[in-house]
């Protein structure tokens, strides 16, 4: 264990705004069982071997279900990438400058980035939320990433991703140094071995991996003690942009709105909730597994299975946005296909 200079840090005196975030947690609701029922009773009439399209099949219902009407859509899909910038990029946990997360969000405003091509290419909205990136989160072996009051208000900021008519939601985010946030609250969440929830990120080498295992088992020591509180635990070693995905899906969830988490970021931040509330993730489908190690285990926790499996290690809502096209796919299939009476096909005999 690396050794730890201070004292752990007592928790926040300020009770109130997590209070507000309780309140929503405590009123979730459940999926629309009328409209699934639906879904399931229409997807026995259309012209396939009974089960023969799998997880779409699955998919049309979850849509159903949590969109509550028994006609599912995708018209209006959208792709939210949330931006931070973090304290602890400053101890060498990165393969790349801090300042990559600016430069990125001018990327995605001119169109340059991945994430561009494929909303692009598929029809896709896409937000970006820049979370103070001019102000990064102290480091969090230090200090804690943030104040209940900042935690609550960036969580609360996040549920802007669904305004405006928005009928499927991808969590995304960009911000150097988040893996290695990403596993800290992994880690406090879940525990086990540090290094099983820590990977290469953007790519570091043995010494890079060594570092992020150390600013992770670090942070642990420097809060032990103050993070069984799930929401505790996010502000204290989590950041904005996982802040502000937790109160995106929650948002999503009491209005309606079926969410794809992205990578191995998005994922720590969604596990938050799950954390808090076993159920909280029901609305949610896992969009890939990223090639991040650690994403596996954290989707197994999570019992997400994801739609696809690509190799990708990207972030910036990339996965979530491609199993976007599946959902389509899922949709198209369930409204277009005619049923054996329409077609004059003949059913099991
Ligand atoms: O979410 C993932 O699966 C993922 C895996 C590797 C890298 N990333 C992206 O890369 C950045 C974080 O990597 P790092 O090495 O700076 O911690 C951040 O901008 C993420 O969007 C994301
Ligand atoms: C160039 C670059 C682009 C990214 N997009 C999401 N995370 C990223 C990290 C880097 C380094």
């Amino acid at each position: 264990m690396p050794q730890s200079t201070g004292a752990v840090i007592p928790p926040n005196p300020t009770g109130l705004p997590f209070d507000d975030i309780r309140a929503l947690l405590a009123r979730m609701p459940g999926p629309d069982e009328a409209s699934a029922a639906s879904v399931r009773a229409r997807e026995a009439e259309l012209i396939k071997p009974a089960g023969a399209l799998g997880r779409l099949e699955e998919i049309a219902e979850w849509l159903a279900a949590w969109q509550r009407k028994p006609t599912p859509t995708v018209d209006r899909p959208l792709v939210a990438i949330f931006a931070g910038a973090h304290g602890v990029a400053a101890r060498g946990v990165s393969a790349y400058p801090a300042a990559v997360t600016r430069q990125m969000l001018d990327a995605f405003s001119s169109g340059q980035a991945a994430i561009n091509q494929i909303c692009g290419a598929f029809g896709l909205g896409l937000k970006v939320f820049d979370l103070a990136t001019e102000k990064p989160t102290p480091d969090f072996t230090e200090d804690a990433a943030m104040t209940e009051a900042e935690c609550a208000a960036t969580m609360a900021y996040g549920m802007e991703a669904i305004a405006g008519g928005v009928d499927l939601l991808v969590v995304g985010e960009m911000g150097i140094g988040n893996t290695t946030v990403a596993s800290a609250l992994a880690a406090a969440l879940f525990g086990g071995d540090v290094a099983d929830w820590v990977g290469r990120g953007t790519g570091v080498d043995e010494e890079g991996v060594a570092r992020k295992v150390a600013a992770v088992e670090a942070a642990l020591e420097r809060h032990a003690g103050n993070l069984d509180d799930p929401l505790e635990a996010l502000r204290r070693v989590g950041g904005r942009e996982f802040a502000a995905i937790g109160g995106a899906i929650l948002a999503a969830r009491l209005e309606g709105v079926p969410v794809v988490i992205d990578g191995f970021v998005a994922t720590a931040a969604a596990a938050v909730l799950h954390a808090y509330d076993a159920s909280a993730l029901a609305h949610c489908v896992a969009g890939h597994k990223s090639a991040e190690a650690g994403h596996k285990r954290l989707l197994k926790r999570l019992e997400l299975k994801p739609l696809l499996d690509l190799d990708m290690r990207l972030g910036e809502g990339s996965g979530g946005a491609l199993a976007v096209t599946i959902v389509k796919a899922a949709v198209a299939c369930h409204t277009g296909m005619a049923t054996f009476a329409e077609a004059a096909v003949s059913e099991k005999g």
